[in-house]
C-alpha cells in the first residue's frame, strides 16, 4: 500500500499492493494499522456502501453536514468511474476546489475523501460497481449537495452532456454560491 497526496490537504490517492498469481491476484482492500502508519490516521470506519450503475450515470456532489459529516474511502469493484472530491471545509486554502481521479476494477486504486469535501462519481464504463467505507451512518436529515456542473468548481466529467443520467434529487442541487449563502443565513 502506497499513499499519493493531491492537492487538497487530507485527500489521497491509495496505491494497493496486489499480488498476482496464476490464479489471479490478492490485495488486502483495507487494513487499519496500514492505513494508520501511513496517513496517519485511524479511521473507525462503521458503514460499507456499494451502488451498481451503467455509463453516464453521475452520482453526486453529495455530503452530510455538521457532525454527521462522513469522511470515505472508496474504490471501483467493477468498471471505470471519475471520482471527484470537493474541499468545502470552512477556511481552507483550498476551498471550493476538487480533485478527479479515474478509479477501476483494473488501477487498484482508491481515494480517501476526508469529512467536509463533497463527493460524487461519473461512471465511465459500460457498468461500474462502487464500494466504499465510510466512518459516520447515513443521516438523510443531514444530506447535503452541490449541483455537478457548477461553473464555480468546474468540474470536466469527461462524458458528453447528454450521456450524463443524474436522479432528479441531484439535477436540483444547488451551487456552491447558493449553498454557502444558505448556510450564511442559517
Ligand atoms: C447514501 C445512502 C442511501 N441510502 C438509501 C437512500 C435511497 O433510498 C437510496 C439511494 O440513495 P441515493 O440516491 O442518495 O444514493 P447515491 O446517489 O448513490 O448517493 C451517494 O452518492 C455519493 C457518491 C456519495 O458519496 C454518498 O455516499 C451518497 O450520497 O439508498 C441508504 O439507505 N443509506 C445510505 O448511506
Amino acid at each position: 500500500m502506497k499513499v499519493e497526496q493531491t492537492a487538497l490537504e487530507g485527500c489521497f490517492i491509495i496505491h494497493d499492493t496486489v499480488f498476482p498469481d496464476s490464479r489471479g491476484y490478492f490485495f488486502e482492500s483495507f487494513n487499519q494499522q496500514k492505513f494508520a502508519d501511513l496517513t496517519g490516521h485511524t479511521i473507525p470506519f462503521v458503514q460499507d456502501n456499494q451502488s451498481h450503475s451503467s455509463r453516464g450515470v453521475l452520482r453526486g456532489l453529495h455530503f452530510q453536514k455538521g457532525d454527521a459529516a462522513q469522511s470515505k474511502l472508496v474504490r471501483v469493484l467493477k468498471g471505470k468511474v471519475l471520482d471527484v472530491a470537493v474541499d468545502l471545509r470552512p477556511g481552507s486554502a483550498t476551498f471550493g476546489k476538487h480533485v478527479a481521479v479515474e478509479l477501476s476494477e483494473d488501477s487498484h486504486t482508491q481515494l480517501f475523501v476526508p469529512r467536509g469535501f463533497a463527493h460524487g462519481f461519473a461512471v465511465l464504463s459500460a457498468e461500474a460497481t462502487f464500494f466504499y467505507k465510510c466512518d459516520n451512518f447515513y443521516n438523510k436529515p443531514a444530506e447535503g449537495g452541490i449541483i455537478y456542473n457548477d461553473a464555480s468548481i468546474n468540474i470536466n466529467w469527461q462524458l458528453a452532456q447528454d450521456e450524463i443520467l443524474l436522479s432528479d434529487k441531484d439535477l436540483l442541487l444547488p451551487t456552491l454560491k447558493e449553498y454557502s449563502a444558505s448556510m450564511a443565513n442559517a
